[in-house]
């Protein structure tokens, strides 16, 4: 089976608020980056399949023979996608080498990698294809790295199979799928998300799809459309972390102090819903101080709650610190445990200031950057459209 090459990316995302409470049912607010996973596919006739993944050192490659064994039986068909297929998961697995249900890095990704792969084309002859990206994003970082890989290997293979059609015209530099194509490529993701998260809410992948600003309450996406323009800095305190295992720990915090931590997660709720609200007000009525009050008095009461949920890190505590003393208020994004923080910088917040503040953090060994947000989500990219970086990356396999 011959498939079509093609180029996809999905962007990284930051919650403005609701990482952890989201998992239990709460409202969070995230919005998509500027900054992309890019994933080229590529048509092979080596009877292998390739996977380059140099943002994690991970080069591999199987005979479709060793693939096809794993897959006896007839799985996915488009409808059939709502739950990871557990025997299929169980056998790769196996064939990865994952002991004591430890998953790495590398694990983790061929996994969610191996897992769609297999269930999309595993009902018919398996293709031999490579499969290669590269991120703009910091891997583990909390900025949706795992998410924005798992919605570009949901839309090249999907595309790749017929699951999905080609959007991508002779004349077309970019292009998207349509509504019910892309909450098809979303259902895939979040597969791939519950192998690398174990529990995610589904709200990072939602992001690395739809792209922009959205609400998320429980698997209800809704696309905010009226948004201030939001300067924000970014910065990643480059302390390692895993979302799998944060997750679990304010699981287990719950379960430990059931009347104690719930309280917390409602006014996480009530936090990004009060931050919609003036984010909507911003938009309707002119912008004064007491908006960016608002939101920053909210930062800082998120933070303290992120703290409580036992996700925060001395790492993370030096960045809020940093920052206040330059009158600027930052709290972590994603998951927390070290990784990413995000500081609100307001539209009068003088770029001497913000050089100062990023001074300062680098200082402390921390990567820091201003960025732009709203970025559009997945996306196919004819090979002039994808820069010259990412070419040069993913060109050499
Ligand atoms: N560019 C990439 N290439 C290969 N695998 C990746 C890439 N980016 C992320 N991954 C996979 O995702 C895992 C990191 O996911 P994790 O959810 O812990 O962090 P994150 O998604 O960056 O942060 P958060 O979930 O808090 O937003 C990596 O260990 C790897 O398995
Ligand atoms: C920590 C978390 O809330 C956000 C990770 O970006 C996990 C999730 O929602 O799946
Ligand atoms: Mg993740």
């Amino acid at each position: 089976m011959q498939v079509k090459d093609c180029f996809v990316s999905a962007p990284g995302k930051a919650i403005l608020h609701g990482e952890h409470a989201v998992v239990h049912g709460k409202v969070a607010l995230a919005v998509s980056l500027n900054l992309r996973t890019y994933l080229r596919l590529k048509a092979t006739a080596t009877g292998k399949v390739c996977m380059n993944l140099p943002n994690i050192d991970t080069f591999l490659c199987w005979d479709l023979s060793e693939l096809k064994q794993l897959v006896p039986y007839s799985c996915a068909k488009r409808e059939e996608l709502k739950c990871l297929d557990p025997e299929l998961l169980r056998r790769l697995r196996e064939f990865v080498g994952v002991t004591n249900g430890k998953l790495d890095t590398c694990n983790m990704a061929t996994l969610a990698f191996l897992h769609i792969y297999l269930s999309v084309f595993g009902s018919g002859e398996l293709p031999s294809l490579t499969v290669s990206v590269w991120s703009e994003l910091p891997t583990g970082a909390g900025l949706g790295s795992s998410a924005a890989y798992t919605v570009c290997l949901a839309a090249a293979l999907l595309c790749a199979s017929g699951a999905i059609p080609i959007p991508l015209k002779e004349w077309d530099h970019t292009a998207r799928w349509c509504q019910e194509d892309l909450e098809l490529i979303n259902s895939w993701a979040f597969q791939g998300e519950m192998i690398i998260h174990g529990n995610p809410s589904g709200v990072d992948n939602a992001v690395g799809t739809w792209g922009g600003m959205l609400r998320f309450l429980a698997g209800k996406i809704i696309p905010l459309s009226r948004v201030p323009l939001l300067r924000i800095l970014l910065t990643n305190t480059k302390v390692p972390r895993s979302t799998k295992v944060l997750v679990a720990r304010v699981k287990d915090r719950i379960n430990k102090f059931p009347s104690v931590l719930p309280p917390v997660l409602d006014s996480v709720d009530a936090i990004s819903c009060t931050c919609e609200k003036v984010l909507s007000e911003m938009t309707s009525e002119p912008i004064t101080g007491e908006h960016y009050n608002i939101l920053e008095e909210l930062i800082d009461i998120n933070q303290h709650h992120l703290n409580v949920m036992g996700v925060g890190h001395p790492a993370l505590d030096t960045l809020c610190r940093v920052t206040l003393t330059r009158g600027l208020h930052s709290k972590l994004t994603g998951a927390g445990g070290g990784g990413c923080g995000i500081t609100l910088l307001r539209p009068e917040t003088d770029s001497s200031v913000v050089q100062s503040t990023v001074q300062d953090l680098t200082d402390c060994g921390f990567d820091c950057w201003e960025t732009s947000i709203g970025g559009p989500g997945v996306q196919q990219h004819s090979r002039l459209s994808v820069k010259d970086e990412v070419l040069d990356v993913l060109n050499q396999y």
